[in-house]
């Protein structure tokens, strides 16, 4: 994946009857984001590691799986081992985060920490250099198409922060109503990372809207 602002498109907006054609079709794009959900840790279901492995088989660009799911410490392991690029598990999900993500780098995953927008960060400032990302949702998980939360900003701009004081390159991913118009807002408070459901999928031309949102993520993050 690139090192400039890095969109991923989200295939909870994607048609699912046509999986393969939807991943091939965001290959501009830097990665594909995969929404894992349990009906328990979230209101909603998806799929589990058998629909992943099947997108990892089909698809040109790396996978990052976001697991809303209970449990973590048990399921997400075996995401990893499908040799997916990311796995990212919730914060409220876990019961020792720093030691899942030991056990998720040790298989050869990137991992990375989610947190609800009730969450606070400062609990997980010091364990930062055990992940590589930190995604801060910016909805309520659980649905796609919901409204960009502006006032999850001083959680990027915290962990920006922290990564500079601990001297790591920590990715920072943010997820839900990212579009044309919050992008921006995103990139300035120090976002690096943007998941993209429908701004993406919605879009006539799925080309445009990935370069139009990367250069939006540009030019807010070069003021
Ligand atoms: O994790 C989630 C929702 O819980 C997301 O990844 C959504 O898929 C984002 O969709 P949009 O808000 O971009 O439509
Ligand atoms: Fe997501």
């Amino acid at each position: 994946m690139s090192s400039g602002p890095r969109i991923q498109p989200s295939i909870l907006a994607a048609d699912w009857a046509n999986i393969q054609h939807e991943v091939e079709r965001i290959h501009a794009a830097d990665g594909v984001h995969v929404d894992v959900m349990d009906n328990h840790f979230v209101p909603n279901l998806t799929f589990g590691p058998q629909m992943v492995e099947a997108v990892q088989r089909v698809s040109p660009i790396p996978l990052d799986v976001h697991l809303m799911i209970s449990d973590a410490d048990r399921w997400a392991p075996g995401y990893a081992e499908l040799g997916v690029f990311s796995v990212t598990f919730h914060a409220e999900a876990s019961l020792d985060p720093a030691a899942l993500a030991r056990r998720i780098r040790g298989i050869g995953a990137r991992a990375s920490l989610a947190l609800k927008p009730g969450t606070a960060v400062e609990p997980y400032l010091e364990l930062l250099p055990e992940f590589d990302q930190v995604l801060v949702m910016t909805v309520e998980p659980g649905f796609g198409g919901q409204s960009f939360m502006a006032d999850m900003m001083p959680k990027l701009r915290a962990l920006r922060a922290a990564a500079e004081r601990h001297g790591i390159d920590l990715w920072l991913q943010v997820d839900g109503g990212i579009a044309l118009d919050t992008i921006g807002i995103a990139a300035e408070a120090g976002a690096d990372t943007f998941v993209a459901g429908s701004s993406v999928y919605g879009a006539a031309d799925v080309d445009a809207a990935i370069a139009g949102l990367r250069e939006a993520a540009s030019a807010a993050h070069a003021h």
